[in-house]
């Protein structure tokens, strides 16, 4: 479990971030997916990362010290319909950059609504994940919204469409902000990737 976790800088430009000492986590998905939600469920503090009803919140690539030993970075939505096409294409822009050159980034964590059917946009993200050869993992948000079959149903359906894509299913977490469903298991995952991080880094 995460004992410490603390904000530690928010930027544009991936060349500002914190030295890549340290194995990273990238959250991200679309907008009010309920990223920073997940951040602060997993790390216990419901301050840490700012939320709101409304899409849009996130706008920098905001970096979390977690246990001194991992980083934790939560990033702006993508397909936020309301912003200008300036704006989405600078977003754009940052956010592809950051994550095609972040040396120390172990996964990108892609959360997914599972109260919907498979987005488009979701599945091209992890298309170009794909081809930019990223490694990630999907995160189904918002389980507590519907019942547990319907959970199972959109997730199901997802898996299904990536399957169609890279031959193989990714890993997925179903998860809940609101009740902590996925937390031990998420956490424990990571865990485990960051002591495999230092293991083959030593
Ligand atoms: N019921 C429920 N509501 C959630 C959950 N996760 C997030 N929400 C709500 O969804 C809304 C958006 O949450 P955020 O965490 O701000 O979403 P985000 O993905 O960080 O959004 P941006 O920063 O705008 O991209 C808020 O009203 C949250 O309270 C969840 O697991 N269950
Ligand atoms: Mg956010």
């Amino acid at each position: 479990m995460i004992k410490k976790a603390s904000f530690l800088i928010s930027n544009t430009d991936y060349k500002k971030c914190p030295p890549p000492t340290m194995p990273e986590f990238a959250f991200i998905g679309r907008s009010n997916v309920g990223k920073s939600s997940l951040v602060n469920m997993l790390t216990g503090n419901k301050n840490l990362a700012k939320i709101s009803g409304k899409p849009g919140k996130t706008q920098l690539i905001n970096h979390f010290l977690i246990d001194d030993i991992w980083y934790l970075v939560d990033l702006p939505g993508y397909g936020f319909a309301k912003v200008s096409k300036g704006i989405k294409s600078t977003w754009e822009k940052m956010i592809s950059d950051y994550l095609t050159n972040r040396e120390n980034l172990v996964a990108v964590c892609v959360l997914i609504d599972s109260r919907l059917d498979p987005q488009k946009i979701d599945l091209e993200f992890i298309t170009w994940c794909g081809e930019n050869e990223i490694p990630f993992i999907l995160i189904f948000t918002k389980s507590d919204k519907q019942s547990k079959t319907k959970t199972l149903g959109n997730v199901r359906k997802f898996l299904d469409s990536a399957k169609e894509i890279f031959g193989d299913e990714p890993d997925y977490f179903i998860t809940s902000s609101q009740n902590g469903e996925g937390k031990v298991e998420l956490v424990s995952f990571i865990e485990n990737e960051v002591q495999e991080y230092y293991d083959s880094h030593r």
